[in-house]
């Protein structure tokens, strides 16, 4: 039992934080060490399964990243960016394994998680979903066989609370569909359509965003021709998908070798 990987979550009481904690604890193969909440939260100095409102889990929360850290193979982090580079520091200096689902980032944060990265594995992705890296490949192969006569615009709803926008993974689809093209997102993103915006540029990719009620998360990537449209859909009906895939992305980073790594890799779907 005690040479199963030591698990720590940061974030550990928001929305991902919690399904992360169950995630971990109904695990046979790994173990819940720590769980970090940012320093004055109330769940500070308390047990986290108390804090969720059951039985007490023998795991305190604390905020002390690095006290954490120091006793853990791996970190669980969906919080935000600021924390996360942050994180990628400390969990570098701890030699353990560090995986991202934090969206939002900016390219400053990039720059610091690509440093953090020469000296520890970093697991990154926007959607640790099985289902959502299976759209990205899927949508590079559609841009890939189609022309620019064929508008790429990718559709993403998400619950009242979400605080980036578009999403982390309607960004990794814009990127693969890109990718297909063999053209720069940035030259071609369109994004917050308002007002006398003037006609779509051909090659343009679009994103809108959706905010609303409680919804998990959908994508949806629209090429649209004259007479045609292929539409590629993803809908989360639940949060363990994402859980699930940072657990087994932390179980796969064991050993490898540092560096960035994303959900392709871990999936083995990388081309
Ligand atoms: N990659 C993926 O598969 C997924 C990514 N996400 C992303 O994960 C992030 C978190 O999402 P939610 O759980 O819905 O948000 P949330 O707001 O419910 O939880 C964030 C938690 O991080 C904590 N936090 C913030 N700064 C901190 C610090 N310095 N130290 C310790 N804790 C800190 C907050 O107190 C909060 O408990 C977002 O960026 C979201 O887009 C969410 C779902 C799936
Ligand atoms: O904030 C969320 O909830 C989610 N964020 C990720 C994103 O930005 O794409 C992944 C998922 O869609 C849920």
């Amino acid at each position: 039992m005690t040479d199963l990987p030591g698990i720590v979550i940061t974030g550990a009481s928001g929305r991902m934080g919690q399904m992360l904690i169950r995630t971990v604890l109904a695990s046979d193969r790994a173990r819940l060490v720590g769980c970090v909440e940012r320093a004055g939260h109330a769940w500070v100095g308390r047990d986290v399964g108390e804090a969720m409102g059951g039985a007490a889990v023998g795991v305190v929360a604390t905020d002390d990243p690095l006290e954490a850290f120091a006793r853990a193979q791996a970190v669980l982090d969906f919080t935000a960016p600021a924390a996360t580079v942050e994180f990628a520091a400390l969990a570098a200096q701890a030699r353990a394994v560090h995986v991202i689902g934090t969206t939002g980032l900016e390219a400053e944060h990039l720059h610091k998680i690509a440093w953090a990265a020469h000296h520890a594995v970093i697991v990154r992705a926007g959607n640790m979903s099985l289902g959502v890296n299976l759209l990205v490949q899927m949508t590079k192969k559609v841009a890939q066989a189609l022309d620019a006569d064929w508008d790429v615009e990718v559709v993403e709803a998400h619950h009242r609370r979400k605080v980036d926008a578009p999403s982390g993974t309607a960004l990794m689809l814009g990127q693969a569909a890109a990718d297909g093209r063999g053209v720069d997102l940035a030259a071609v993103r369109d994004a917050g359509r308002d007002g006398i915006t003037g006609v779509r540029r051909l090659g343009d990719i679009g994103f809108s965003s959706i905010r609303g009620g409680d919804i998990v998360g959908e994508h949806d990537v629209i090429f649209a021709a004259d007479g045609e449209r292929v539409v590629l859909r993803h809908i989360a009906t639940d949060r363990s998908v994402f859980a699930r895939g940072a657990l087994r992305a932390a179980l796969w980073g064991q050993g490898q070798k540092p560096g960035e790594y994303d959900m392709l890799d871990v999936l083995g779907l990388s081309e």
